[in-house]
């Protein structure tokens, strides 16, 4: 019969009394389960029959289907008995058995992608540490040929590296390698590629690139150095390798960065549209160059800026290609923002993977993770350039979205995008006038189902922001965790979260949510998930290494007091004469 065919049919005995009425389904035919596909079948037929000695339990003969009027979503169903009222309630309670059947199918499809999630994400850490032994042989090797005084010659340079061997090379296509995040190129044959965020979004990176030897000056991490008291118990708690700085063995002490040669190169991000911003860089750039810094990069539209107000600043070079700012990291000792909390944000966006050190300066409107004063910039990087320089591991989340087979309007399947941020990843109802319906999973553990405004999932230093407006706690950011604060709950009884920094959460939207949702990295970037798709978050391995301007609870609890005004209240007077003593 075609039409049981394309949908599930159930049947169950109608009996005279409601009560009596069987909850569970009489049985689905096979072909049902056997499809057990999320996407809800294009028709379901419950069909009532007048006669129930003609159905025995588990199994179903032949319904005669006499009439069938499929309503405007393909459901319909067949009401042979005369009394048609007390059946509509009943085929209601069947297509809610079905419903939940479908949930439940969804539900374990939902826990089966996140352990696969899991798996992979070993699988990753394990390669990354492979190739991480791997490189460290080969650069005691390499250090054992240096002292018979072979000339090594360095391999990266601009434009050494084409990107594009390493795209089209078969085992580079895999979704991941070694830890760095995966950008798929949209733009093929371009001959232009103008640097645009979104362009990150879309860029295949190939960590064989850090298989080279790079110009950076190295470093190492260690636990506050300069405290004799703990000189003895010095041992790195942060991996680093060819400069890539790894979080994967989080230490919640302060942390120091002692250069083992001067740092040489530098990247400097500048907020937008702001004449004094410009006017400090050009300051800072010809300073930087009686300093020794042989490299100074910029961004193409400052180094447009610069080049108006003077033709000298041809040396200064910048990120033209995707390539290069894709391998910034490899050649970039330290990152320099002159701006406010976005310009620290947008420069952690610009690394997919491993950042140098940053330094921000404070030339914004708030400031709180910005804490150098740009008066005193000569002062901080002479005493950042020689070290040691206390810095904070503000670790980053790592998300990604999976896409429940969904055709995106220009038809082609759009593939799970995946994003770092410092602060939160959002998801919101946008435009949509219905309470949004996110069911939560933490390691595979149901949590909750959010009905409100959304969700922000927030790293611990973006706990003082979008989270912090939402009703979070405000949390250190070495504290190692992950804020889950829900945004305007429609509850009584919802309280933010705050989970370990091991975790992994998957926000799944159900299959027949009403609305739409829309996920917002850092406050950019928005894109709408729709019923099936689903957004995993997790801890990044890789953090933005901030340089501290005292250390990081001083530097922390300063921020909270002078940029959030938090607890400011005047003192209760004491009492003129004093109390009697007890
Ligand atoms: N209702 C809200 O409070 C709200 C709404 C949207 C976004 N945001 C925040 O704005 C951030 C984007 O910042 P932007 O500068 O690009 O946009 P923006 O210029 O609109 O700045 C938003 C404000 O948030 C402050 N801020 C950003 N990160 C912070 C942090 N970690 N701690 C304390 N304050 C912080 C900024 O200083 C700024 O004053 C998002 O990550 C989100 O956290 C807040
Ligand atoms: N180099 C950049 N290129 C493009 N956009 C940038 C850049 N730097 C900052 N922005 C954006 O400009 C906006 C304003 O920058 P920023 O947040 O630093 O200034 P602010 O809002 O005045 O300071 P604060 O965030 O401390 O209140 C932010 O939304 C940020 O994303």
């Amino acid at each position: 019969m075609d039409v049981l065919t394309q949908g599930a049919c159930v049947a169950w005995r109608t009996p005279v009394a409601r009560e009596s009425f069987p909850r569970d389904l009489v049985g689905l035919p096979r072909h049902f389960t056997r499809r057990h596909s999320l996407k809800l079948p294009r028709k379901i037929l419950i069909g009532l029959t007048s006669s129930p000695n003609r159905l025995e339990h588990g199994k179903i003969e032949n319904l005669a289907i006499r009439s069938q009027r499929l309503d405007s979503d393909g459901v319909g169903a067949m009401i042979t008995n005369r009394d048609e009222k007390n059946h509509l309630s009943e085929f209601s309670d069947a297509l809610q058995t079905v419903a939940k059947a479908l949930e439940d199918v969804a539900v374990k499809k939902a826990l089966a992608q996140d352990e696969a999630a899991q798996w992979k994400h070993k699988y990753e850490l394990e390669l990354l540490r492979n190739s991480q032994l791997e490189r460290s042989i080969a650069s005691r090797a390499l250090d054992s040929s240096r002292q018979d005084n072979l000339s090594v010659t360095s391999v990266i340079s601009e434009g050494d590296i084409d990107a594009t061997e390493f795209r089209s090379s078969p085992q580079n296509t895999q979704t991941r390698s070694n830890g760095y995040l995966q950008y798929k190129e949209t733009i093929q044959n371009s001959k232009v590629l103008s640097y645009s965020p979104d362009l990150f979004n879309n860029l295949y990176l190939d960590t064989q690139l850090d298989s080279k030897i790079s110009e950076k000056a190295s470093f190492t991490l260690t636990l506050d150095p300069v405290d004799e008291r703990r000189k003895e118990q010095n041992h790195d708690l942060v991996s680093f390798d060819d400069g890539d700085i790894n979080a994967e063995v989080r230490s919640n002490k302060q942390i120091a960065l002692v250069w083992n040669s001067s740092p040489a190169s530098v990247f400097i991000l500048l907020k937008p549209n702001a004449a004094a911003v410009q006017q400090l860089c050009e300051e800072m750039v010809w300073w930087l160059r009686e300093q020794n810094v042989t490299k100074i990069y910029v961004e193409p539209r400052v180094k447009a800026e610069l080049m108006e107000e003077n033709a000298d600043f041809e040396f200064i070079q910048t990120c033209e290609t995707e390539k290069q700012l894709v391998t910034i990291n490899k050649s970039v000792d330290l990152v320099i923002t002159l701006g406010g909390d976005g310009t620290m944000l947008w420069a952690a966006s610009l690394f997919k993977g491993p950042m140098p050190p940053l330094v921000a300066f404070s030339m914004g409107s708030l400031g709180f993770m910005t804490k150098f004063q740009s008066s005193m910039y000569r002062e901080s990087l002479q005493a950042i350039m020689k070290g040691p320089a206390y810095i904070t591991l503000r670790h980053r989340l790592h998300c990604q979205i999976i896409r429940h087979d969904r055709e995106t309007d220009d038809n082609t399947s759009s593939e799970s995008a995946e994003y770092l941020v410092l602060n939160e990843v959002s998801i919101d109802r946008g435009m949509s006038s219905a309470l949004s319906n996110l069911e939560c999973f933490c390691d595979g553990h149901f949590v909750t189902i959010v009905q409100g405004d959304g969700l922000i999932i927030s790293s611990p230093s973006g706990s003082t922001a979008y989270s912090l407006a939402a009703g979070g706690s405000v949390v250190h950011p070495q504290v190692p965790g992950i804020l889950f604060t829900p945004i305007c709950p429609h509850s009584l009884s919802f309280r933010p979260l705050i989970l370990p920094d091991y975790v992994t959460l998957r926000v799944q939207l159900p299959l027949n949510c009403r609305g739409q949702a829309w996920a917002s990295f850092d406050g950019k970037g928005r894109q709408q998930l729709w019923g099936g798709d689903a957004l995993i978050v997790r801890m990044s391995e890789w953090p933005v290494p901030a340089v501290c301007e005292k250390e990081s609870s001083g530097d922390f609890l300063r921020s909270v007091r002078e940029s959030l005004h938090w607890n400011r209240r005047n003192i209760q007077l004491a009492d003129e004469r004093p109390s009697p003593s007890h």
